[in-house]
């Protein structure tokens, strides 16, 4: 049976309606698609704090968690992703790419034009639709 895995990713938002977008690079999993930068939630641990614990080793900045905007169970060849998407916004540091290829503020309404990880689209076309109170 597949594994399945728990997996925060941060929407995170700045004052001009952008989103901070994030490569994953050719070594990782998924490789060159982006994503909502996150990662898995760890036995003991909120939701939210995972979030914070992991845009601070990958990003370097500190994030305030808003609410959910989105869960999706998407099945990948090896695994089942239980993506879970948070709205935030950074309330210290700049993000600077430390695992990733690349980080990219994108306008709100540009999002479909980047070729995202399959279990994040439902996420997108919530933002798009325009769901989430900014
Ligand atoms: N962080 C994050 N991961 C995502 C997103 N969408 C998506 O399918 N994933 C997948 C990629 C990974 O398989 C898993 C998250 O694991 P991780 O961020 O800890 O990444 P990782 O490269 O260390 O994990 P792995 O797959 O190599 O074991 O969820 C997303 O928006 N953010």
């Amino acid at each position: 049976m597949k594994k399945t895995v728990r997996v925060v990713g941060a929407v995170i938002f700045d004052n001009q309606n952008r989103v901070l977008c994030a490569l994953r690079s050719n070594t990782m999993s998924l490789p060159n698609l982006w994503e909502f930068p996150g990662g898995k939630v760890e036995k003991g641990e909120k939701e939210e704090e995972t979030l914070v614990r992991e845009i601070h080793e990958e990003l370097g900045c500190t994030i305030q968690v808003h609410e959910k905007i989105e869960e999706v169970h998407y099945e990948y060849p090896q695994v089942i992703v239980n993506l879970l998407t948070y709205k935030a916004t950074i309330i210290e540091g700049e993000p600077k790419a430390k695992e990733h290829a690349e980080l990219r503020w994108v306008p709100l309404q540009d999002l479909k034009s980047l070729e995202w990880a399959p279990a994040d689209i439902p996420t997108v076309d919530v933002l798009l639709a325009n769901k989430v109170n900014i």
